[in-house]
This record gives C-alpha cells, sequence and structure tokens, in this order.
C-alpha cells in the first residue's frame, strides 16, 4: 500500500470512472456496428464506411480507455483502504473486469474479421454477443458498490 497516494484517492476515482464509462460506451456500440456491418454487401461502400468507424472506435476510444480503467484501478487498488484483500467481492469484480478484457479482445478479433471481408458469423450472433458485457458490468457495479460478501 503507498500512503502517498491517499490525498489523490478522489481524483483517481474519478478518473477510473471517466475512463470505465469511454470504456463500456465501446464495449455496449462495437458489436452494434458488426450488427449493422452484417446487414451490407462486401466491399461495398457502406461496409467500407464501417470498417472505419469499427477501427477508429477500437483504437482511439476503446483500447486508451480499457488502458486508463486499469491504469486508474490499479492506482486506487494500491491507495490504503479501498481494497478488502480477503473479501469475496473484490476477487469476483476482478473475475468481471478480466471477462470484459477478454470480451474486448474478441472484438478485437471479429473487427480484424470484418476488415479483410473474412466474417462468417449471422448479425444474430452478434446481437446475443452484445449482452455479454452488459451482464459483466452489472457484476463488476454490484461487487463494487453493493459488496454482498
Ligand atoms: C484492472 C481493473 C480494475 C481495477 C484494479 C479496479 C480497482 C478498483 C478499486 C480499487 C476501486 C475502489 C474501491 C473503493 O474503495 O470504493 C474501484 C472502484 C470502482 N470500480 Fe474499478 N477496477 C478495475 C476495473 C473496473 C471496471 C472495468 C469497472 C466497470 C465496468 C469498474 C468499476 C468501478 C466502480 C463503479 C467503482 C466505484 C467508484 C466509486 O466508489 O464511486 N472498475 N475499482
Amino acid at each position: 500500500m503507498i500512503e502517498g497516494f491517499l490525498p489523490f484517492l478522489a481524483w483517481f476515482k474519478a478518473l477510473h470512472v471517466m475512463s470505465l464509462i469511454a470504456w463500456m460506451a465501446g464495449l455496449f456500440y462495437l458489436p452494434r456496428l458488426f450488427v449493422y456491418h452484417c446487414q451490407v454487401v462486401p466491399r461495398s461502400a457502406e461496409s467500407e464506411r464501417f470498417k472505419v468507424m469499427e477501427r477508429k472506435l477500437l483504437r482511439q476510444i476503446m483500447t486508451p480507455a480499457m488502458i486508463c480503467t486499469f491504469l486508474f484501478g490499479i492506482l486506487l487498488a494500491l491507495t490504503p483502504g479501498t481494497v478488502d484483500w480477503h473479501a469475496g467481492w473484490w476477487y469476483t469484480k476482478i473475475a468481471g473486469v478480466l471477462g470484459l478484457a477478454g470480451f474486448h479482445g474478441a472484438c478485437a478479433s471479429w473487427r480484424r474479421q470484418f476488415q479483410s471481408d473474412r466474417n462468417t458469423r449471422p448479425e444474430n450472433f452478434y446481437r446475443a454477443a452484445n449482452e455479454i458485457p452488459t451482464v459483466l458490468m452489472m457484476v463488476v457495479v454490484i461487487m463494487v458498490i453493493v459488496r454482498p460478501f
């Protein structure tokens, strides 16, 4: 634990929450773009526009926001008094966060397939995938705010 971080606790929290809002917005929206991308003809002008939107959303917003969420989350965890290292909520939260990072990685891989016109999945696959970050986000927020165990 780093005592010197205590005066910055509220700032770490504010920056953590700002970053996770940006990351989650992308995790919710990118699979929606994949749903619409499935509905257009590969290599058409519309498809090329979706490619640009998907690439910019992932590279310019989601990945930097994920890195900032992790960075400020780690700074928070290193601040004395924030984490009960024996409590179940903390490890359940971390499991949820790892799930979100895994979903981010899956989105990056699907984006590369759309980029090279190699997507083979139907739009219903992406509709269903859209629910995953919602459920994980609910788990993470309940763990950190309600702390049920
Ligand atoms: C490496 C990843 C992460 C780490 C190490 C981390 C760590 C932390 C820590 C130590 C706190 C302070 C707990 C407290 O004393 O209140 C916190 C707060 C919080 N975290 Fe994270 N977190 C991470 C990712 C996330 C993600 C992905 C989300 C959302 C999807 C999230 C949502 C929150 C929320 C809502 C709070 C409560 C802020 C408040 O008290 O107002 N965290 N996090």
